[in-house]
């Protein structure tokens, strides 16, 4: 299953892209990953918020192919400990997924219509983190979730 880690906004500090490049590499070893930073729309400057989430919204869902199965990730939605999570990796795989996006949204979060089209929303915390965080947060929870799944001593030591 390749996974990719989808998150509207710009380039990572450098103190964030050095966790993500370390955690990202070994991910690699389990699985087909990659990350794509969505620059917001263009004209987002003169765009109200809810006219912003719809645009980027509308961005996202253009970008989504029918058969890919979509995880947004939102403080409102369903929360997960890290053994579920590796359990939700496990059921995509056994389930045929061939593609798995991960969303992170824009400063002012996800649209509902991506909300809508998503099949599963989940919560890290009830705290709103910055979107930065939340991409070196997921790149290790998915690489702790591999390690789950393939028994390795990560998660337990
Ligand atoms: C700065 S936050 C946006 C917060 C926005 N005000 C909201 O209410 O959704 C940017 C993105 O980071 C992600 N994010 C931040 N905190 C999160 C959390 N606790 N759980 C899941 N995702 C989170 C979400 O994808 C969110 O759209």
């Amino acid at each position: 299953m390749k996974i990719q880690l989808w998150s509207i906004g710009k380039e990572n500090d450098a103190y964030i892209n050095e966790g993500i490049k370390i955690f990202q590499k070994r991910l690699q070893h389990y699985t087909d990953f990659d990350i794509k930073l969505i620059p917001t729309v263009k004209q987002a400057a003169s765009l109200s918020i809810p006219e912003l989430k719809k645009a980027e919204g509308k961005l996202v869902l253009d970008m989504l192919q029918p058969a890919d199965y979509l995880l947004a990730l939102d403080e409102r939605g369903k929360s997960m400990s890290t053994m579920q999570l590796a359990d939700f990796v496990r059921q995509r795989e056994n389930s045929g997924t061939r593609q798995l996006i991960v969303l992170i949204g824009g400063a002012f979060g996800i649209d509902a219509a991506v909300l809508q089209r998503a099949q599963t929303t989940m919560s890290l915390s009830a705290l709103t983190f910055p979107h930065q965080i939340v991409r070196l947060i997921v790149t290790e929870q998915l690489y702790r979730a591999y390690t789950v799944l393939n028994n390795e001593k990560y998660h337990h030591q």
